[in-house]
């Protein structure tokens, strides 16, 4: 890409004027190459029978190529056809943070416009909009937050949900949700079309005066919703079922080609073959990235250390391949590293989790390798159990994968599986919705003063057994009364905070414990990936350097002591040092420490942020000092549906669930093995492993949630 105009810029008086013109000449013509390369998207071609389509449907389905410029083309569209006249705003919905971000970038360049004044985005945590928005990215999540506070989200005159075919758990409920708020608003709008007309004209008008007058109401305070749902890859008749026959259309053409290659045979390892391919791909093809998709941190950062390894045994020559990691527990301005590119004469290979399937476009993307797989969500209602397993994509994701290259050029991508295998995938994924716990949903409708949960009108209903256990769980964490409404205060501050109903629970319960300092950073810490990390090679050195933070009384607890360290070094050390040099101190000291230095800075970030929301909210922040008693009885007391008692055999009997599972590896429990437990995560692989874990006193059960053991157990 074209260097761009850094707009507001002072210009340095020294300067050379001949190479301020070169530069305006460079900035120029950049705008130039951006509206060329806007006019030639294929979705540039049918803007004005886009447009048409929306003036003329309230609902309105689009379905294009990916690549083909409906992300970022589209609400430029809407904007220049004038649907932000009276300071409406048009609201671009993402499945995930990093595209809201990037692409709220790319548009505002496109615009011309400095990123936070007429285009902005808006993600939980970090906010870069201003009264001047009119274009405004941001994930679903967030838009449902907003109508908590704008039940009819009325500053919005079109709202687009994108890649809704990922039919993450937030786009459903959202779906729902824009259905409601369109009837209520087309509703309200007619009965103020008719109290004016009343009002004015006695209700007598002519045809024509009628149409004029329509017009001038649609252009006052509370003009009917539009709702654009749009992807390349949905099922195009299911949404326009759920929307009364909405009207779909398709935009024909794709930018560039993308050539895809499938193995012979089925490959047993598939990070070996991710291996291979890359270095088949560096030492073989012609310029340009490559993006490999795998499943989550702990994969990434493997591969990243053997190809860093692999590298050392080439020619001196041929080592110029930079690794680039991106995945959600990631913090923004890292995830930001993979849209940079690479230095001159290197090659980059970004190793993304699914948070690079859709929506992005990572610039020199030429090669993708999709070895198929995507760590997704289960819940088993009947237990009321979720984790995270392993299984094969859908056709969709693969189309969505493939289309991360062919944006900038034509693309190659190497599926690391038969074509018979694809033939086999499923058409599109399971809603998310169908595979989830839905304490977290509920809790926001029942927010939003939805209250017969069972007769919401979900796309894809979830069953009624998992609506009925997540119900029991809200109530049971004292989030709903008897009645099932929304209990105050508990209740509506469990709402408040951007967390999974058990973490908020628990933190205002910290509150009343007095350890409320203790159970942020437990929180923040259980909110990343694993903080400690324990490379094959080094495993004894690992656990020696863990156990300088281990606790007898468990992982929590463990966690807080990094915490505290971590605090130490920084609060000691560090006084009048610049953000470089703390940076590098933290990462030697964790690296020493055998801690994912990532995953420390991250939840300290989420700590920040989560403190701030419960200051807010009035919580009293202390400490328990050195009283741990106080944090662990707070522990029995938060998580009480995850405690677990150990079986004769040395496995675990979980109460709630009645399931046997067992001490994770990782844990510093897992020789200890205390006689009773609460945990926090159920990781299923050839066993059921519980991690994150405490040790409890089993009568702490029955005194603490006294109205689920005195019962149940
Ligand atoms: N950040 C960026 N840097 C460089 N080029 C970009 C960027 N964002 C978009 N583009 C260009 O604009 C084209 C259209 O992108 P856009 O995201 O609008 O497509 P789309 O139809 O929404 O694709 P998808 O369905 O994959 O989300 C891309 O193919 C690419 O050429």
């Amino acid at each position: 890409m074209p260097s761009m105009a850094q707009g507001g810029r002072l210009r340095d008086p020294t300067e050379n004027p001949n190479k301020l013109h070169d530069r305006k000449l460079d900035a120029f013509s950049g705008k130039q190459n951006l509206a060329q390369h806007r006019k030639s998207l294929p979705i540039a071609s049918v803007e004005k029978r886009l447009m048409d389509e929306v003036r003329h449907n309230d609902t309105l389905i689009i379905v294009g190529e990916t690549g083909s410029g409906k992300t970022t083309q589209l609400p430029q569209f809407l904007f220049n056809a004038g649907f932000c006249r009276d300071g409406k705003t048009i609201g671009i919905t993402q499945p995930r943070r990093v595209a809201a971000v990037t692409v709220a970038k790319r548009v505002a360049e496109e615009c011309g416009v400095e990123l936070g004044q007429r285009v902005g985005y808006s993600i939980r945590f970090e906010d870069a909009t201003s009264i001047s928005t009119r274009i405004k990215y941001m994930t679903d999540g967030l838009l449902l937050r907003e109508a908590l506070l704008d039940p009819y989200l009325s500053r919005y005159s079109v709202i687009i949900v994108d890649e809704a075919h990922e039919r993450t758990v937030h786009t459903d409920v959202l779906l729902g949700l824009l259905k409601n708020i369109q009837r209520a608003r087309s509703k309200s709008f007619n009965d103020r079309v008719n109290i004016e007309k009343n009002k004015e004209n006695n209700g007598t008008l002519s045809d024509k005066d009628n149409g004029v007058f329509l017009k001038q109401c649609q252009s006052r305070k509370f003009p009917p919703l539009k709702l654009i749902i749009m992807s390349a890859s949905l099922d195009a008749r299911g949404f326009s079922e759920y929307f009364g026959g909405a009207r779909a259309v398709h935009v024909q053409g794709r930018q560039f080609p993308v050539d895809t290659f499938y193995t012979h045979h089925a490959e047993p390892d598939y990070l070996d073959a991710a291996l291979i391919t890359i270095f088949q791909i560096h030492l073989e093809e012609g310029p340009g990235d490559i993006l490999v998709f795998l499943t989550g941190q702990e994969e990434i950062e493997s591969v990243e250390r053997l190809v860093k390894e692999r590298l050392q045994q080439l020619p001196e020559g041929s080592r110029k391949l930079l690794t680039v990691p991106i995945f959600s527990a990631l913090p923004s301005e890292k995830q930001m590293r993979a849209f940079r590119h690479a230095p001159a004469g290197f090659r980059k290979v970004i190793l993304a989790t699914n948070i690079a399937e859709t929506s992005v476009t990572i610039p020199g993307i030429k090669y993708v390798i999709d070895p198929g797989l995507v760590k997704a969500r289960s819940y088993d209602p009947v237990k009321g159990m979720e984790s995270l397993i392993i299984v094969p994509i859908s056709k969709s994701q693969a189309l969505q994968r493939s289309g991360r290259a062919g944006r900038e050029g034509s693309g190659k991508c190497f599926r690391l599986y038969p074509e018979s295998e694809f033939d086999k995938l499923e058409d599109s994924t399971k809603p998310e919705i169908k595979r989830c716990n839905l304490s977290n949903v509920i809790l926001q409708l029942k927010a939003l003063g939805v209250d017969d949960i069972l007769g919401f009108d979900f796309m894809d209903k979830p069953s009624r057994a998992s609506i009925v256990k997540s119900l029991e769980q809200l109530f049971l964490l004292g989030a709903l009364t008897d009645e099932c409404k929304l209990s105050d205060p508990v209740g509506r501050q469990m709402a408040q905070l951007p967390l999974d109903p058990v973490y908020s629970r628990a933190l205002i319960l910290a509150s009343q414990f007095n350890c409320l300092e203790e159970m942020l950073i437990t929180v923040a810490m259980l909110s990343v990936e694993s903080i400690f990390y324990g490379p094959r090679e080094k495993l004894e050195e690992a656990r020696t350097a863990m156990r300088r933070f281990s606790s007898p009384e468990g992982d929590h607890l463990s966690l807080v002591n990094v915490y505290h360290a971590s605090d130490e070094l920084l609060d000691k050390r560090m006084v009048g040092l610049s953000k470089e040099k703390k940076d590098k101190i933290l990462s030697k000291w964790c690296k020493e420490n055998f801690i994912n230095s990532r995953s420390l800075r991250h939840a300290r970030d989420i700590h920040s942020q989560i403190r701030g929301h419960v200051e807010q909210m009035g919580l009293r922040v202390a400490s328990c000092g050195d009283d741990m008693l106080q944090f662990r009885r707070c522990l029995a007391a938060s998580f009480f549906l995850n405690a677990a008692l150990r079986q004769p055999e040395g496995t675990y009997r979980a109460l709630a669930s009645g399931q046997v599972v067992q001490i994770h590896p990782s844990s510093v429990l897992f020789r200890a093995k205390p006689e009773c437990i609460v945990f926090n995560e159920l990781v299923q692989t050839n066993h059921k492993y519980i991690r994150n874990i405490s040790r409890i006193d089993y009568l702490w059960l029955s005194e603490l949630a006294p109205h689920y053991y005195c019962t149940q157990n």
